[in-house]
């Protein structure tokens, strides 16, 4: 890498450190990523050229002379970056006829449920104290957590500790009632959902509980429990992020809402960047996208006939057929839209 300044001007306008840049300049170092990007930006690089060549001289010192295991690991991330880039053409094909019919009853619901708003202040607050309330109860009971609806309410809105249950129980129920409550400030501050909004998410979840691993991206292998589906390994986490969010990116006024929050929801817990908590943040994301649309908040019940229905979609999504897990999405819209359109009388 080639600089046009003195070392001392770049430090002084990017604010690395000279020794560093020198480094850079000579080859004897990678830049980090947010170090490369000051560079692009200050010595006007081509991004692209600049980035590949990087992420080049990552992965050859990854692999460095195994180069079995290069072409291993280049066709796992062919596979996922092909993955990536399906176009509107692809999930149209994997979207049935009765899946279209469900997508546009929810369309139509969501139509009647705007036509029915705005409702007086205190019976919105009062619905959606009821409706959030019923979310992180279900929410946490299908990651196991034993704290009934009654619980819940006592512990999220009377601050009341439960006696039998423990510390960490009470910390999930509250710590998804906050994170509900950010999604409400993003959707007001229209914030534009990023990767920095998903860490914030799955910080609020694991606040208090995890404080190492709080908002951020796991080191090390992960299982599903009662999956066959193998989460990537750690170093293909933050390209494999990118992508997603490149794919948001081109996706986000393309696709049908409902398909869209489904299909993040399905695309980050399938590479389950976190060493915990990925179903709950992956269902906030979900609920994040269809809020950002006016739709209320979908709920996937935590009884076992519906979190066996959940895991399957999901399993079978996983080896690329999303049909059952769109319709159990779609299915769960269309069932919060009615239960707030009879709200509303
Ligand atoms: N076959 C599968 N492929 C991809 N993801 C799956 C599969 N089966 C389950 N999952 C997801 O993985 C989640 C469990 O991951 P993890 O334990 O990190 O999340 P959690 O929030 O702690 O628990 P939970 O998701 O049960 O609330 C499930 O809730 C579901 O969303």
């Amino acid at each position: 890498m080639r600089f046009n300044y003195t070392l001392k001007e770049l430090s002084n306008l990017s604010g690395i450190d000279t020794a560093l840049l020198n480094k850079y300049e000579k080859g004897e170092r990678q830049p980090s990523e947010k170090h490369l990007q000051l560079l692009i930006s200050y010595l006007k690089l081509n991004e692209d050229d600049t980035k590949a060549t990087w992420i080049g001289e990552r992965i050859y010192a990854l692999f460095d002379d195994d180069s079995r295991l290069f072409e291993k690991a280049m066709q796992v991330a062919e596979k996922r970056v092909k993955y990536n880039r399906k176009s509107k053409t692809e999930h149209e094909k994997a979207i049935s006829s009765q899946l279209s019919e469900l997508l546009k009853e929810c369309s139509d619901l969501l139509s009647i449920w705007s036509s029915k708003r705005p409702l007086n202040q205190l019976q919105l607050q009062k619905m959606e104290e009821y409706f959030n309330l019923n979310y992180t109860y279900e929410s946490n009971r299908i990651e196991g957590n034993t704290l009934t609806l009654q619980e819940t309410y006592l512990v999220v809105n009377d601050g009341i500790t439960v006696g039998g249950k423990s510390v960490r129980e009470h910390l999930e129920a509250i710590n998804h009632a906050e994170a509900i409550t950010y999604l409400g400030e993003i959707i007001q501050n229209k914030t534009v959902f990023s990767e920095r909004v998903l860490k914030e998410i799955h910080y609020l979840i694991l606040k208090g509980i995890d404080r190492e691993n709080a908002g951020v991206y796991r080191a090390i292998g992960v299982r599903i429990s009662g999956s066959t589906h193998l989460p990537p390994e750690p170093y293909l986490l933050n390209p494999l992020m990118e992508e997603v969010f490149v794919y948001y990116k081109e996706n986000k006024t393309v696709l049908h809402p409902v398909i869209l929050a489904a299909e993040m929801h399905e695309r980050i817990v399938r590479i389950h960047p976190f060493i915990d908590g990925n179903g709950r943040t992956c269902r906030l994301i979900m609920n994040l996208i269809l809020m950002q649309h006016g739709y209320p908040i979908a709920n996937i019940k935590g009884e076992l006939e519906n979190r066996l229905r959940y895991y399957n979609a999901l399993e079978t999504a996983s080896e690329d057929n999303k049909n059952a897990f769109y319709t159990l999405i779609a299915e769960t819209v269309i069932y919060a839209l009615k239960e707030h359109i009879a709200l509303c009388g």
